[in-house]
């Protein structure tokens, strides 16, 4: 399998100086509220989301993973409505989903097929993208972060890092416009954290990251913090990690 000439759009190869950076989707939460099995998770959030890099932080079980998954319409919400521009992600879910990507913390979660090429494939086959440029997509997204190499090998083979990265191709290679990671560096040693963080901050489309890892988001344009039931703070990063030291530790 060879390699396009130039760097895949959208991918982290992509990002250099002066590159145009497509416009983040502006994601709107109006009165949202969820809850599971009758206790209130979250409620009464408003939000509107539109910068590039946006960190979500907050302590275990506070809500932050279904925050995250109510971005794409993972999870809908009981009251009030999400709309990423304009839609709602209730009636157009599937559209949505095709413009905010979503990584799991735990890569097995995504991954269905086999072979890395074959699992990458079969969501562009999905979109309907012509079966001749299908392979040039792969293995333009894989060789932008790195891991042209792994294309053939079992996905269920390769280590948590590797496998964080296919997850994170795997998304990239959709062309989103926004990806949504839930706590991508959490099952990583050191290495394969700082490779990941490399790669979210170098990509082109927008970002919204979860996670317990402070210094991650250190260099974000927004923080937020998910405490009782809402955002607690919502500022820059040094101020809402701050926060979060003095209240939730
Ligand atoms: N599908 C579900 N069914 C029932 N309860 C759930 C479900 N998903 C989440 N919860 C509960 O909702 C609360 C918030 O969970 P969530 O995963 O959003 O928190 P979190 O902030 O991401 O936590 P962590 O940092 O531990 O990953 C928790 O009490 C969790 O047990």
């Amino acid at each position: 399998m060879t390699a396009p000439a130039g760097p895949a759009p959208g991918s982290a190869a992509e990002e250099r100086p002066g590159a145009a950076e497509p416009p983040a989707p502006v994601i709107e939460l109006q009165g949202v509220g969820v809850g599971y099995d009758g206790r209130t998770v979250l409620s009464g959030l408003d939000l509107r989301l539109a910068e590039r890099r946006i960190g979500v932080i907050g302590q275990n079980g506070s809500g932050k993973s279904t925050l995250a998954r109510l971005l794409n319409g993972l999870v809908v919400p009981d009251e009030g409505r999400v709309l990423v521009d304009g839609r709602d992600t209730r009636t157009e879910g599937r559209r949505v989903r095709s413009e905010v990507g979503f990584v799991f913390q735990n890569p097995d979660n995504q991954i269905v097929f086999p072979i890395v090429a074959e699992d990458m494939a079969f969501g562009l086959k999905n979109l309907g993208l012509p079966k001749k440029e299908i392979p040039g997509r792969v293995a333009g997204a894989l060789e932008s972060f790195g891991i042209g190499h792994l294309a053939e090998r079992h996905s269920h083979l390769l280590s948590g890092g590797e496998k964080q990265l296919v997850a994170l191709a795997s998304v990239m290679v959709m062309r989103p416009r926004t990806v949504v990671f839930d706590e991508p560096t959490t099952l990583l040693d050191l290495r394969n954290r700082n490779r990941i963080r490399d790669a979210v901050d170098a990509m082109a489309p927008a970002a919204v990251v979860v996670t317990h890892d402070l210094e991650l988001v250190s260099g974000y344009d927004r923080v937020l913090v998910v405490h009782d039931g809402g955002i607690a703070f919502d500022g820059a990063p040094g101020e809402a990690v701050a926060w979060y030291r003095e209240h939730c530790s």
